[in-house]
């Protein structure tokens, strides 16, 4: 309870690095989860509450009172007691399993096991006795403990990768370390919101040495990750357990009623009221026959002392509840409670749910999950990773209006031949291209497409990883852009490494370090990025890639002929579902450079109106951009998607999905995939950015009633 009253009291949190004493009189909680919901001696009690709260349990229970007054009882107690006892102990049986399931997993993950600095040196414990303030090792391919402020790592520039799937989805994620922690004995002291469910949103203060540094969600990873390709990495446990952020989320597990137990829970309030009324028409029945005839039997069936006509009618209504009981049907439940498991079963054998790739079979974690399914509506889908396979292949693209990419390679034999990029020594040896003009062009040094593919070599937030001299691999966020780059690197513009402040590619074999200015980073508002590059002769170029509309409103004057060329290229890649992105760079001066920089400077260190202010300031570099080109990337969809769809829509379920890309692309992935057919003729567009634009757009469009 004084836990509780804690946490909602909790405005900021205060905890000092290497100092548990502190940390332990701030009564924080500490790592260990629990999901489970008994222990043996709750049990009982607990478990015999949520079983009567059901309406037809409390019901059987008030009936087996009734049968133990001697005076209204009609038949023995234990015609509903065997029953009861059979129902509840197998409802208990099946709670008391899943719940010892849910204290092996907890005890599992507490259990396991972390190097935590503690007195100067590492030791191994458990995941449950880590406190908030502890500094701990991480290792590659380990969970991560708890939510964390990264403090240093092995990589260069201390970065460190985690893979957020299993938090949200994405696959990968890039975070770096504070710079200012250079010895692990530190005694900085943090300052931060308390425990929150918000994945994306970190905001504290790190004082060190009298030094203030603001700490946001880069330098955070949560619990719920898994450190990638770095050798170790040092983290202080900011939150603990249930105040991680992803034990936040997850909130109780509540009981939840599918329509079916609602529909049975009228319909047995429906049987109680038939038979109230039953009995009370017996007992009017027999307060008459009483009054009348009963006084005929008393001679041999001698009426107890003190017991007249009024009481012995109240009492034969009670009788006739107990006898008439079999009316509301106690195995009603259980059956239902059977049906359900036996469907549970057909779903986790179902052949067709199972993905040989991976060896998972479908699984039903809850045994209503059928009912549920019969009753879905709607589904909300993801394209990217749901729909498509996420593997993106980089499959065409426009250079100063000509297109390249076509399989137009073909021998006498009639065979479409690959792209041979030995002299590459770099290239990614899986990658595929068919067409031989785009190297012919490359190799004959035409400027367009080396300035198209070195925009393509340095404008990504992609990671090299070079373990072994030549053995490139390439950690991307976003597997477009690893599609990208790679295809970058196969036509002879390598990236191959960086540092915050210089990018180095090989470009046709020749060692180029460009120095890094600035990064405009992409956001799905921005749909673009850009980076400012200074090349070794000293001359900045700012490159941007983003979506058509985007770059198009952007672009200068002088393109026009070209756009419009480049245009038709994007059409026809949309019409065949390729994702696309278009190109562009611009020359910057020196002198505009210069009070740019410095603006940025003021802009990113300000603490209010950060965001605003380099919105304006990218808006006013990012334009009379020159058109360059555009890529179009393919991701394939997923295997039998088409004819899931085709089911779903046969079973008149509605289905929405979202996607960021070109509205031509994402109507051609609709065809392919079944989600709109040739007959919908009235597909319509709903343009407006707000809930109350689309809402009103949305009920013009509705067909009147
Ligand atoms: N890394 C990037 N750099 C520049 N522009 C990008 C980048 N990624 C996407 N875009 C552009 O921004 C638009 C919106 O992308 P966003 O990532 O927000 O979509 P999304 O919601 O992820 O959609 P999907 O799930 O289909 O990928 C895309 O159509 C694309 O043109
Ligand atoms: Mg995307």
């Amino acid at each position: 309870c004084f836990y509780f009253l804690r946490l909602f009291t909790e405005e900021e949190r205060l905890l000092r690095a290497n100092d548990r004493a502190f940390n332990l009189s701030q009564q924080y909680a500490n790592n260990a989860i629990k999901t489970s919901k008994y222990n043996v001696f709750s049990f009982l009690p607990l478990n015999l509450f949520e079983q009567f709260s059901r309406l037809a349990n409390a019901y059987f229970l008030f009936l087996l009172v009734l049968q133990l007054i001697p005076q209204i009882s009609s038949v023995p107690w234990f015609t509903t007691a065997v029953p009861l006892a059979i129902v509840l102990s197998v409802t208990a049986v099946k709670d008391a399993n899943d719940d010892i399931n849910r204290h092996k997993q907890d005890k599992l993950v507490n259990n396991r096991l972390v190097k935590v600095l503690l007195n100067g040196e590492l030791r191994e414990e458990k995941w449950m006795n880590v406190q908030v303030g502890d500094i701990v090792k991480l290792e590659s391919n380990q969970f991560v403990t708890a939510d964390l402020l990264l403090l240093s790592s092995s990589e260069p520039l201390n970065l460190i990768y985690v893979e957020t799937a299993e938090l949200d989805g994405v696959s990968a994620a890039l975070k770096t370390a504070s710079h200012c922690c250079c010895h692990l004995c530190f005694l900085g002291e943090v300052r931060c919101e308390p425990p929150n469910n918000h994945l994306d949103k970190f905001k504290g203060t790190l004082t060190l040495d009298g030094q203030q540094y603001g700490l946001d969600n880069d330098k955070v990873v949560l619990r719920g990750c898994t450190v990638r390709n770095t050798e170790w990495c040092f983290g202080l446990v900011i939150f603990g357990g249930p105040d991680t952020k992803l034990m936040q989320n997850s909130g109780r597990t509540t009981f939840k009623r599918t329509s079916i137990d609602q529909l049975m829970n009228i319909l047995v309030l429906c049987i109680f009221g038939f038979l109230a009324t039953t009995c009370a028409i017996m007992t009017v029945g027999h307060a008459l026959w009483e009054e009348k005839e009963g006084s005929a039997f008393t001679a041999f069936l001698p009426r107890k002392p003190g017991v007249d006509v009024p009481l012995s009618s109240f009492y034969s209504f009670w009788s006739y509840v107990i006898v008439l009981n079999t009316m509301v049907p106690i195995s009603l439940y259980v059956s239902v409670e059977m049906i359900r498991l036996g469907n549970s079963f057909f779903i986790d054998w179902d052949r067709k749910m199972y993905h040989p790739g991976k060896d998972t079979p479908a699984q039903a974690r809850t045994t209503t999950l059928n009912e549920e399914l019969g009753q879905i509506k709607y589904i909300f889908s993801d394209k990217t990773g749901t729909l498509t396979q996420n593997i993106m292949t980089f499959n065409k693209c426009s250079i100063n209006g000509k297109n390249y990419g076509r399989k137009r390679n073909l021998q006498k034999t009639g065979t479409i031949v690959e792209l041979d990029f030995s002299w590459n020594q770099l290239a990614d040896p899986k990658f595929i291209f068919h067409d031989y003009s785009l190297l012919e062009t490359i190799k004959e040094g035409n400027p367009e497409a080396q300035a198209f593919f070195r925009l393509l070599a340095l404008c990504h937030t992609v990671m090299p990883e070079e373990k072994k001299e030549g053995e490139l691999n390439y950690q991307a966020q976003s597997p477009d852009e690893g599609a990208l780059v790679t295809a970058a690197r196969n036509f002879g513009f390598v990236f191959r490494s960086r540092t915050p402040e210089t990018i180095t590619l090989m470009e046709m074999g020749k060692k180029v370090t460009y120095e890094l200015l600035a990064v405009l980073d992409f956001n799905n508002t921005r749909k673009r990025m850009s980076v400012i590059v200074r090349d070794p002769e000293g001359k900045m170029t700012l490159y941007c890639k983003g979506a058509d509309t985007i770059i198009y409103e952007r672009l200068h004057p002088s393109c026009n002929k070209l756009k419009d060329v480049t245009t038709g290229h994007l059409n026809e890649y949309a019409g065949d579902g390729l994702r696309t992105l278009v190109l562009a760079y611009k020359d910057l001066e020196e002198s505009y450079m210069g009070r740019w920089m410095e603006r940025h400077h003021e802009v990113s260190t300000a603490m209010e109106g950060r965001e605003e202010g380099l919105d304006e300031l990218y808006e006013e570099i990012e334009k009379d951009l020159m058109l360059l080109g555009a890529t179009a990337v393919e991701d394939k969809l997923q295997d039998g998607v088409p004819q899931t769809i085709e089911q779903l829509a046969k079973a008149d379920i509605k289905i929405w999905v979202l996607t960021g890309d070109k509205q031509e692309t994402a109507e051609n992935i609709g065809y392919s995939c079944n989600m709109l057919r040739e007959e919908m003729k009235d597909i319509f567009i709903v343009a407006a950015n707000t809930a109350d634009g689309v809402k009103e757009e949305l009920f013009t469009l509705l067909p009147p009633e």
